[in-house]
């Protein structure tokens, strides 16, 4: 499982997302242009100390990403707000790359017309979306449901 934020522009849920997938054990793809440096406090403070525990792929442009994704391979499955799949109605499968948009405007056409498969989380009517950070934890919560079992036996406690 890939989780790829699509020019990400709130530096706080990106790192929330990254000590998500380190906590995870998931691979994180950024493509560029995000909306902060890396260097930004926000996005250090929410990150913490996993982020040194994260891969982490950077991307420099859509046309770039897509070049890694053919070499790659797996499908791409994006999660938008305009879908008409519940994204409990997927068959995940391990390779599988899911794909988040920006948080001020989601993704471009040509990124819908893309993927693979367009997924929603179902949410209450008239409610616009949700965060990203909220969503990628109940994309990867059901993927890795379906695709492992999730670090039952060597589970740590932890502590912040
Ligand atoms: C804040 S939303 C973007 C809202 C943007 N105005 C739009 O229309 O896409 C940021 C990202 O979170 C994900 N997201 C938020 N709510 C979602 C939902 N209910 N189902 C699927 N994805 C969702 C999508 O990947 C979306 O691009």
């Amino acid at each position: 499982m890939r989780v790829v934020l699509f020019q990400p522009d709130i530096p706080q849920n990106t790192g929330t997302i990254l000590r998500l997938c380190a906590c995870l054990g998931v691979e994180a793809h950024i493509i560029e242009p995000a909306g902060f440096p890396i260097s930004d406090r926000h996005f250090r403070r929410a990150g913490m100390d996993y982020l040194d525990q994260v891969t982490i792929v950077r991307h420099d442009s859509w046309a770039a990403f897509e070049a890694w994704r053919a070499r790659s391979g797996g499908r791409l499955v994006l999660f938008s707000t305009k879908a008409a799949t519940p994204y409990l109605d997927h068959i995940y499968r391990d390779d599988d790359i899911l794909l988040f948009g920006r948080e001020s405007a989601g993704v471009p056409d040509d990124v819908v017309n893309a993927a693979d498969e367009r997924l929603v989380i179902p949410i209450a009517s008239g409610m616009r979306s949700l965060n990203v950070a909220m969503t990628v934890a109940m994309a990867l919560g059901e993927a890795l449901r379906q695709t492992r079992s999730v670090f039952s036996s060597e589970v740590g406690t932890g502590s912040r």
